[in-house]
């Protein structure tokens, strides 16, 4: 089973990933991974912190000469700021004389209404919020981005290929039917500011990240991710926890600042009628089956059924909000205004790189419970036998190995 594991704070010396389950023979690099990260920082609204530090990666196990051999890939992305922090986050106990009238170490009792001080203060039982914040911090996500690039170089060796984009900022949206990108798109997406793929629709969110930084406000949005060459019978009905869009809704919800997600036309769909809502089946003129649309989103009975997956996830607007929220000083017990230092107006095109990164461990995962195998060539053969086997019409069913039962047979398909 592919397992992954995070661990690091956002001030701390540096950030580590775990990824476990992965075949031996899939190229990764250093640079992969570099530039993986590399995309995670771009986006218009994001604040100061994104411009002066840079994710230094190491590969530190699992890798050889470019290629995995199988064993647990351990990536570590050091924080350059460490310097700055090095006494207030230092694992080692450190003499308090050195701690006092450190800024930096200053306690925060003036928790941030959105973001998770206050309860992480009551339930883990501290006196301010640093210990709490470093955690929760959206910073864990660049650890998800190196995990993702490693399954992602096994998905595309599969012809399995993620994009993400973002289709609202604000109130600002892309408009219904508007074009869904191809992992073709990538290079263009993350020329966009906004890594939008409508740009009229890009022009309008820069205006109004503009206002919104103007107006001391924070913005959230909304990111999609398409993924392509999926192949049919990923996830399964069996089970709520083997459904694919229950795996991938999981993933997209445990992202920092996710509220909502969306399979497909999701809550668009809720609205329709049963003959507007669904993707008709149909023959194709070279005889194939197909779907007539992908209002699905690529997923049915929760498995892949061969389409592309469509999948939306929805941000809350930064909980750093400038113009501060009412809290209460928990140092005084007085009425005040939440702490706010620094923060992102705007951090949703890197939350659809993020997506991106959960979207394919959880294919990752799902490919490999499928077709796994110990090295590369063994999940491919196991991939390309299975199409390759792949019923149409129903599969007989003595060669399915269901002993003739007459309900599955393809005649009883179709009655
Ligand atoms: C890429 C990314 C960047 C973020 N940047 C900030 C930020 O600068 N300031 C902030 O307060 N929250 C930021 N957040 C959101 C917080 O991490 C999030 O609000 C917090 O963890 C609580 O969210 P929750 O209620 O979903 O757990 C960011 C989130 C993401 C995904
Ligand atoms: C550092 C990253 O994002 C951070 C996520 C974050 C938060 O509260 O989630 C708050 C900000 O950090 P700080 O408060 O130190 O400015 C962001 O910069 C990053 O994405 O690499």
């Amino acid at each position: 089973m592919l397992r992954w594991l995070t661990s690091g704070e956002s001030h701390g010396k540096a950030l580590v990933g775990i990824i476990e389950g992965l075949p031996a023979g899939i190229e990764l690099t250093t640079a992969d991974v570099q530039a993986a990260l590399a995309r995670r920082r771009l986006g218009y609204g994001r604040g100061a912190r994104m411009k002066f530090e840079q994710d230094q990666v190491q590969l530190l196990g699992g890798v050889r000469h470019g290629v995995t051999m199988g064993g647990p890939v351990a990536i570590e992305i050091a924080n350059t700021e460490w310097p700055k922090w090095e006494k207030v986050m230092a694992a080692d106990p450190v003499d308090p004389e050195e701690l006092e009238g450190l800024a930096r170490n200053a306690p925060l009792t003036r928790p941030r209404p959105g973001h998770a001080d206050y309860t992480g203060i009551q339930k883990y039982g501290f006196a301010e919020a640093r210990p709490v914040l470093e955690r929760a911090s959206a910073r864990e996500t660049a650890t998800r981005v190196a995990l993702g690039t490693a399954a992602n170089q096994l998905l595309s060796a599969l012809g399995i290929h993620t994009v993400s984009h973002t289709v609202a900022v604000g109130s600002v949206s892309v408009p219904e039917g508007a074009p869904v990108p191809s992992a073709e798109d990538v290079q263009s997406l993350d020329a966009d500011p906004l890594r939008c793929h409508h740009a009229e629709t890009s022009e309008a969110m820069v205006a109004e990240v503009d206002a919104a930084h103007k107006a001391g406000e924070t913005l959230g949005g909304v990111v999609e991710v398409v993924v392509d060459g999926v192949p049919p019978g990923l996830g399964s009905y069996v089970h709520w926890d083997r459904r694919l869009d229950s795996r991938l809704a999981g993933a997209l919800m445990g992202i920092q600042a996710i509220k909502g997600v969306e399979v497909g036309d999701g809550f668009r769909t809720a609205a329709r009628r049963g003959t507007a809502a669904h993707d008709e089946i149909e023959l194709a003129e070279d005889g194939s089956i197909r779907r007539s649309t992908n209002r699905a989103g690529g997923i049915e009975g929760g498995m892949s059924i061969g389409d592309s997956i469509r999948v939306r996830a929805a941000m809350k607007p930064i909980a750093t909000v400038p113009r501060a929220l009412r809290t209460v000083d928990l140092a005084s017990g007085e009425p005040t205004t939440a702490h706010h230092q620094r923060s992102d107006v705007c951090a949703v095109p890197a939350a659809g790189v993020v997506a991106e990164a959960m979207v394919q461990l959880v294919i990752a995962q799902a490919v490999l419970e499928k077709f796994g195998g110990d090295s590369l060539a063994e999940v491919q053969r196991n991939l390309s036998t299975y199409l390759a086997a792949l019923p149409e019409l129903g599969a007989d069913p003595e060669a399915a190995g269901h002993g003739g039962d007459p309900l599955q047979a393809p005649a009883a398909m179709q009655s």
